[in-house]
């Protein structure tokens, strides 16, 4: 347990587990198509590490930064792409790797960008989902782990760039976050 934390929510092991299921998912479901996954940083860096090394078929990795927050943690509405991809993805399938949809508006940005790149199909794989926050109407076609409308950190997610490191995820105290 860290000090900052109210409560645990998932262990390593946990995490492990449904990352690895999903893992295992997606290789079946992507047999044969040499998807590109694509990691949003910074976020669902770990998320991403852990889940291509559970995908047995051929498959490549890219990464884009976006930013959907202000100052504070709560989503503006504003996206800004800080890290593009480094190559086109027409005609490939692709899967959005996020660490969580909240209001949605990060994924729903990012998702016409790359239709409108004119990719064969983009999919998000999503380790956590947060439906309360939802200010548009996305769903993730995969998912692990639905979440409480509470802050969390860990494992890739931070709060003011702090946490990502935890290996577990856990809510932090109110006296920490100031949202
Ligand atoms: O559904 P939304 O309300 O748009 O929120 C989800 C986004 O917010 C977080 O990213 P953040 O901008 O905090 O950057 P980070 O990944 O670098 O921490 C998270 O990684 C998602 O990309
Ligand atoms: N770290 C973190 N980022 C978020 N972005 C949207 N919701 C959350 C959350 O609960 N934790």
């Amino acid at each position: 347990m860290h000090p900052d934390l109210e409560e645990i929510l998932f262990t390593e092991e946990q995490l492990m587990n449904a990352v690895g299921e999903l893992g295992t998912q997606l290789s079946q479901d992507y047999a044969g198509k040499n998807p590109l996954f694509i990691c949003v940083l910074k976020g669902a860096v770990m998320f991403m590490a852990d889940l291509v090394k559970r995908i047995d078929i051929p498959m490549e990795m890219d990464f884009m930064a976006i930013s959907s927050y202000g100052a504070s943690s709560k989503s503006s509405g504003v996206v800004r792409i800080l890290k593009d991809l480094d190559r086109s993805v027409e005609g490939r399938d692709l899967v959005i790797v996020e660490d969580i949809i909240d209001t949605g508006l990060t994924l729903a940005y990012l998702k016409e960008i790359l239709q409108h790149r004119r990719a064969k199909s983009v999919k998000v794989a999503a380790l956590f989902d947060k439906p309360e926050g939802r200010q548009v109407d996305i769903v993730p076609d995969y998912k692990c782990f639905d979440v409480p409308n509470a802050f969390i950190v860990g494992y890739g997610l931070d709060y003011a760039e702090h946490y990502r490191n935890l290996p577990f995820v856990g809510v932090l105290k109110p006296d920490v976050y100031v949202g």
